[in-house]
């Protein structure tokens, strides 16, 4: 399997099955009110040719909004991946409201990449938008309804025909947001979305994250997008250094940082 069919592997697996059983949406799609989502990392450890890269995580999540920020080589990008099982513990268990195996994981964690062009695949808009769907064997017109709602949600109809590669780096990253997002995932999980991004780019796309309903963690070195998050985690050499409103883990994150 290439790198690229691995990335993406997460936008096939998404699947509705129990999906529409944990996020409250019925089987025909419409969306109920969502019972809360909870992940557990219970005693979770990932080691890499021997190297400890996290060590004995126990956490649980529930909140709506959750940062994860820390510096360079901390283990954050190792973290955000074992939500939707790209990344697999070498001991402990990642567990989604009763579910922990990898596959199922992903059916229900969409994954935002720090590039949307490790994401983007087909060249125009709707066709990308529409290849995870292919795996749910919709029927036409469902497709389409929900490309349409997913490009009218964040105001991106107009892209509905664009070729992909010439997108502005905002507009992709709204792209790989949306191809996630007509998946129906549970929860999403985004390493570094706005790395690439322009200020106004930036706010775009926060405000876009802020009016989604699904639960979401955003891994980022940008501690202004966390200040209003429910919880913000710090993670440092492998271990879960802060854990709290953002105040003040960010406070003492920073103050840390002093030289
Ligand atoms: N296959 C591997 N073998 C050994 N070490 C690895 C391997 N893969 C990753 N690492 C190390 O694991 C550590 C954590 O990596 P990770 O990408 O999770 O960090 P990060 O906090 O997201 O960093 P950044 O902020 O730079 O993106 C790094 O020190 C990295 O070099």
């Amino acid at each position: 399997m290439s790198d690229r069919s691995r990335r993406h592997g997460h936008r096939q697996a998404l699947l509705p099955d129990h999906h529409a059983e944990i996020a409250g949406h019925a089987p025909d799609g419409n969306v109920t009110p969502a019972r809360s989502v909870v992940i557990e990392f219970a005693d979770v450890s990932v080691e890499k040719n021997g190297v400890p890269i996290l060590k004995d995580i126990t956490v649980r999540l529930s909140e709506r909004r959750i940062g994860v920020i820390g510096r360079n080589g901390s283990g954050k990008s190792t973290f955000a991946r074992l939500f939707n099982g790209i990344e697999a513990p070498s001991a402990g268990t990642v567990t989604l409201n009763g579910v922990t195996e990898r596959k199922a994981l992903r059916r229900h964690v969409g994954f935002v990449f720090q590039n949307p062009d490790n994401q983007i695949v087909y060249p125009i808009v709707s066709e990308d938008l529409a290849f995870g769907l292919k795996n749910l064997k919709l029927p036409r017109d469902e497709t389409q309804a929900r490309i349409d709602e997913v490009l009218a949600r964040f105001d991106l109809a107009h892209l509905r025909d664009r070729f992909t590669h010439q997108l502005s780096g905002g507009e992709k990253q709204m792209v790989a947001l949306a191809g996630v997002l007509v998946m129906r995932p549970t929860m999403i999980v985004l390493d570094e979305p706005t790395t690439l991004l322009d200020l106004w780019n930036k706010r775009k796309f926060m405000a876009a994250i802020d009016a989604l309903d699904e639960p979401v963690v955003v891994v980022s070195h940008d501690l202004d997008l966390l200040g209003h998050f429910d919880r913000v985690l710090h993670i440092e050499d492998g271990s879960i250094a802060g854990d709290g409103r953002p105040g003040p883990v960010l406070a003492r994150y920073v103050a840390g940082s002093q030289c």
